[in-house]
């Protein structure tokens, strides 16, 4: 069977841990036909991010054209973007229909510490996104307030889906979720994300996995989305299955030692590994996605 095809819009990671390299390794861990358009070159390890060159908006305008001429995606899925006028040359393109189900990933600032993107481009493309994934300090700076506790990153993912995207998870993999409490809302441990359905929030919750090896949690969470919306779940449904498998990918590389830095995922073995703590995604407040973890749709 022709796997259908994916688009990654992102800058490239030399360290392969996060950027396109992360999204092409989920694309084909997943099933799914990735391509890419290349927004940035960043000179990159798993310690730090050492110079990052802009590709033009006309080339990126150029990248998006050509493939989706002849590779139109079923999916799309954004990460670093640069600058505004990039930002624009991706909305250009999304304006035209060119670019379906779409997920933007707000990339401001790598795990490292290196800033990678700006609130300004981001705004632009929000507008035409299906989900948007922000964590925690993105949502903040897109906000302009704090997002610390569980009831703010809901009320945060609501406020954003009023704004744009039909749906908004604000993710809380910075931090155990019993580190959460501080800023109001329920006290749990595990990893902690909020996802804003239009009509209600919802608080997803899978084990947290202590782990240095986390650099590219972000960008294999949205391109997992995608790449499942592409196989045809629905957006709660491929964010419940994109959040096992980033649980997965985590506990698979926790042994690593690649770099002296946040090392990468395992994003291939996903399907052997099985985190404690219960079935899929579970919810606070509305039941849970049915079905929707890799155990249960996984191929
Ligand atoms: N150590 C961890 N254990 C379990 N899940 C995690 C961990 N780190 C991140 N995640 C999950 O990975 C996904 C991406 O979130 P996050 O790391 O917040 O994104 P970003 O890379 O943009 O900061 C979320 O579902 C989050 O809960
Ligand atoms: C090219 C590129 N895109 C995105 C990220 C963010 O990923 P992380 O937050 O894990 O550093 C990155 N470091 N590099």
């Amino acid at each position: 069977m022709t796997p259908p095809v994916v688009l990654t819009v992102a800058g490239s990671d030399s360290g392969a841990g996060a950027g396109i390299q992360a999204d092409l390794k989920v694309f084909a861990a997943l099933g799914v036909y990735g391509t890419s358009v290349l927004t940035a070159v960043t000179a990159q390890n798993t310690r730090e991010v050492r110079a990052v060159f802009g590709v033009p908006a006309e080339m990126v305008t150029a990248q998006l054209r050509t493939l989706t001429e002849d590779l139109p995606p079923v999916a799309v899925k954004t990460g670093m973007l640069g600058d505004a006028e990039v930002a624009d040359a991706v909305a250009g393109a999304a304006r035209a229909g060119l670019l379906p189900n779409l997920v933007v990933d707000p990339v401001l600032v790598s795990t490292s510490g290196a800033r990678l993107g700006v609130v300004e481009a981001i705004e632009r493309l929000l507008p035409y996104a299906l989900v948007a994934t922000p964590n925690r300090a993105e949502a903040a700076a897109i906000l302009g307030r704090t997002v610390s506790g569980t009831d703010e990153m809901a009320e945060a993912a609501r406020q954003l889906a009023a704004g744009g995207p039909r749906y908004v998870v604000v993710t809380g993999g910075d931090v155990d979720g019993s580190g959460l409490a501080t800023g109001g809302g329920e006290a749990f441990g595990g990893a902690v994300d909020a996802l804003c359905t239009g009509t209600e929030v919802r608080l997803l919750r899978r084990p947290w996995v202590p782990t240095r090896n986390s650099h590219g949690t972000g960008c294999s969470f949205s391109a997992a989305i995608a790449a499942r919306l592409a196989l045809g779940d629905q957006v709660p449904d491929a964010v419940a299955f994109a959040k096992e498998y980033v649980t997965r990918a985590l506990l698979g590389a926790r042994t690593w030692s690649l770099g002296s830095g946040h090392g990468p995922l395992d994003h291939f073995r996903w399907s052997d590994a099985a985190p404690g703590g219960g079935g899929s995604a579970s919810s606070s407040g509305s039941g849970s996605s049915r079905g929707s973890g890799p155990s249960s749709t996984g191929r």
